[in-house]
């Protein structure tokens, strides 16, 4: 559904140029969720403007479903970007319209019969869940509100393909969860395929099948989810994954750890486990094999894209030998590991 092929873009700031994307590949398939994730300034808006031109690249092709947009006449463009829906970071809603007249302008400006528009505009309040809010004011929305009007603004022109430029990065956590599962409720409803951009590893995990690490301009991995949370190659990827994963170690603990492993301590060992890591009961091995006692600290396990990973805070009752065995255990199983220290 979009295919973008060795775009370049560069700007002109001042009396330099900038270069925010360099040879930028990718595709997405029809009815796919797929995200691309960096640090600010990695050239992600840069990115997702191209797709539909409101940046031009400065060479490469883009083409979404089978047309090469940087090909067409102004007028066959316009059509085609009916297409394509947008929605951005903080909604782009006109303040002097109502929800309903928000919804209907897209409607009104293909000159939809009357009739018409009212019952598109409300089966898409319906769909996007807030048919009672139809005469207010954006003003008097909450910020998920917001985005979900956005969104039924968006679907009104039946796109094939949306745009989401950080659609919920100025939503708190339970807000950005409820507008993930409408995204996703939307793409599987109606086919409609997804290109996201965001900073956030949770928005990918979420609801993404496939995703692209872009840095400096350039994508530096892209897989599936599943592919990319198993075996992650880069590390800026390995760090974003690692951030959606942050556990804290007990205060307690913090206090009583120590960097030697003096006699009566025991090590506190920080296991990543992967989609590459052995679908085994470890824990329950290592003290049937080993004989040996654990405590779990602390731990954090998650799915997605069908695959398990986590991180878990063990205090293990070994000593030396028996420590070093078990590491040995775990990394057998594709398990990482790493003594954090002694308790
Ligand atoms: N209109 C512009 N004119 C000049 N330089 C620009 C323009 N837009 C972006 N850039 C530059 O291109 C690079 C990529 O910017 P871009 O906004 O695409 O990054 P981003 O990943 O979306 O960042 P953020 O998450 O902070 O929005 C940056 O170095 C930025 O300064």
């Amino acid at each position: 559904m979009i295919e973008l092929k060795n775009i370049i873009k560069t700007y002109r700031q001042k009396d330099r140029l900038v270069t925010a994307l360099n040879g930028v590949s990718l595709q997405v398939g029809k009815g796919k969720i797929f995200g691309v994730i960096g640090a600010s300034g990695a050239g992600k808006s840069t990115l997702i403007r191209c797709v539909n031109l409101l940046e031009k690249p400065t060479s490469g092709s883009v083409m979404v479903d089978g047309q090469d947009l940087l090909q067409l006449s102004a007028s066959q463009l316009a059509q085609a970007r009916r297409q394509i829906g947008m929605i951005f970071q903080h909604f782009n809603l006109l303040s002097s319209r109502t929800v309903f007249d928000n919804i209907a302008l897209p409607l009104e400006l293909s000159n939809t019969p009357k009739p018409e528009i009212k019952t598109r505009v409300l089966d898409l309040l319906t769909l996007v869940g807030l048919p009672e809010k139809q005469h207010d004011y954006p003003s008097s929305l909450s910020g998920g509100q917001k985005q979900r009007v956005a969104i039924a603004r968006t679907l009104a022109s039946n796109p094939k393909v949306l745009l989401c430029d950080e659609a919920t990065s100025a939503l708190d956590p339970e807000t950005t969860g409820s507008i993930l599962k409408l995204l996703k409720d939307i793409n599987q409803r109606l086919n409609i395929t997804i290109l996201l951009i965001t900073h956030e590893m949770n928005v990918v995990k979420s609801i993404c099948d496939e995703v692209g690490v872009i840095s400096n301009g350039q994508l530096i991995e892209q897989g599936t989810v599943a592919d990319i949370f198993s075996h992650p190659k880069t590390e800026l990827t390995q760090k974003f994954i690692a951030s959606s994963l942050e556990i804290e170690l007990p205060d307690d603990f913090k206090q009583r750890l120590s960097e030697a492993s003096d006699s009566g301590k025991h090590p506190l060992i920080k296991l990543e486990i992967s989609g590459r890591s052995t679908d085994v009961p470890v824990l329950s091995e290592i003290a049937r094999v080993f004989g040996i006692d654990y405590n779990i600290v602390s731990a954090r396990m998650e799915y997605a894209g069908g695959v398990k990973f986590g991180i878990m805070l063990i205090e293990v009752h070994s000593t030396g030998e028996q420590t070093k065995k078990v590491l040995t255990f775990f990394e057998d199983k594709f398990i990482k590991t790493q003594i954090i220290g002694y308790v």
